[in-house]
């Protein structure tokens, strides 16, 4: 099997060391091409030219979540098919969501073991991919999690801070979602999304709006945090929101989210859908927009698409 290692040479745990254990233990089973990224979009160029000229069956995604975004959405740029490389994952990053959630191991030598184990046992599974567009914008494909509103002020902020040169740390987010929360009272009181799906009442007034391809939402540390336990790979897109987000609701929630037991955020102010193919949502002034912990700038309409089967995935 041929393989293009797309490795994030800047991610926040892959050091050089890893890099190169990594690439001699998969280079005793495939047949590997070794790519570093140079600049931010350069993994998902990488991915779409292999996808185009069908050099490689696999490519493996070296970094965070925001490599693996890339990656997919390189490979996806012409559409899903089942003539695609496969995609498989080693975290590399800090918090690495989807390679977690996907059931990895959050060390990228643990995984890489678990990997090369998949790959002699030709073990792969198709998973569901959620995309999302509107306003004349390129499709952007996420593997687990889009955000309008607040949670994607919160990426905002923290993409700012580390501009600056902060760490990502789950410090720097939890201090900057305080500060969010502090500075946005007019939005948590009469949120501007409303939410529409065919057949389906909308919903208005939404403060916060995070849609999941899968579950946890993210992780806090080792601690996961789910907004939406159902969501999963094999059906289409979740959302959670909140029609209100005083102190007290928000103090309700937290702990909700925080909660293993499956049930997950509910309440008067909760609004929360299951396997959703198709919706939109849509506010009444530009708001921030991420997908998977990437900010994309601020947009009015977004239209989201659940895509099952949309990626073969190494695991
Ligand atoms: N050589 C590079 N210089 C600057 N940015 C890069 C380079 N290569 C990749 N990037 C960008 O770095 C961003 C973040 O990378 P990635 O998600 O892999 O690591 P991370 O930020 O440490 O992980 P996490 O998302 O878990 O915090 C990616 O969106 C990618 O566009």
């Amino acid at each position: 099997m041929r393989a293009l290692l797309v490795v994030n040479p800047k991610a926040t745990t892959t050091s050089g060391r890893t890099r190169d254990v990594l690439t001699h233990a998969l280079a005793n089973d495939l047949k590997l091409d070794v790519a570093a990224t140079g600049y931010r979009g350069h993994a998902r160029d990488l991915a779409r030219e292999v996808a185009r000229d069908g050099s490689h069956d696999l490519v493996v995604a070296l970094g965070g979540d925001g490599t693996v975004n890339e990656v997919v959405n390189g490979l996806l740029h012409d559409g899903p098919g089942e003539h695609l490389p496969k995609l498989a994952v080693v975290p590399g990053g800090s918090t690495n969501v989807f390679a977690r959630a996907l059931g990895l191991p959050n060390d990228p030598v643990e995984a890489t073991g678990q990997l090369l184990q998949a790959l002699s046992e030709k073990r792969s599974r198709s998973i569901s991919l959620g995309c999302a567009g509107g306003e004349g914008l390129p499709d952007r494909w996420f593997t687990f999690t889009a955000g309008f509103g607040f949670d994607a002020g919160v990426v905002g902020r923290v993409e700012e801070a580390r501009r600056s040169g902060r760490r990502s740390t789950h410090s720097l987010y939890v201090g900057q979602a305080v500060r969010a929360f502090a500075g946005e009272r007019r939005h948590r009181k009469d949120g501007p999304i409303t939410f529409r799906a065919e057949g389906m009442e909308p919903v208005g007034g939404l403060a916060v709006s995070i849609v999941s391809n899968t579950s946890p939402w993210t992780y806090l540390g080792n601690r996961p945090v789910y907004a939406s336990p159902e969501a999963g790979f094999d059906t289409n897109l979740d959302l959670f929101g909140m029609t209100r987000m005083s102190l007290l609701q928000t103090l309700r929630t937290i702990p909700q989210l925080l909660d293993s037991a499956g049930v997950g955020p509910h309440g008067k102010h909760v609004v929360a859908y299951h396997d959703l193919a198709e919706f939109t949502l849509h506010s009444q002034e530009p708001l921030p927009f991420q997908v998977d912990g990437d900010h994309l700038g601020e947009r009015k309409t977004i239209s989201f698409t659940g895509v099952s089967r949309a990626l073969r995935v190494i695991v």
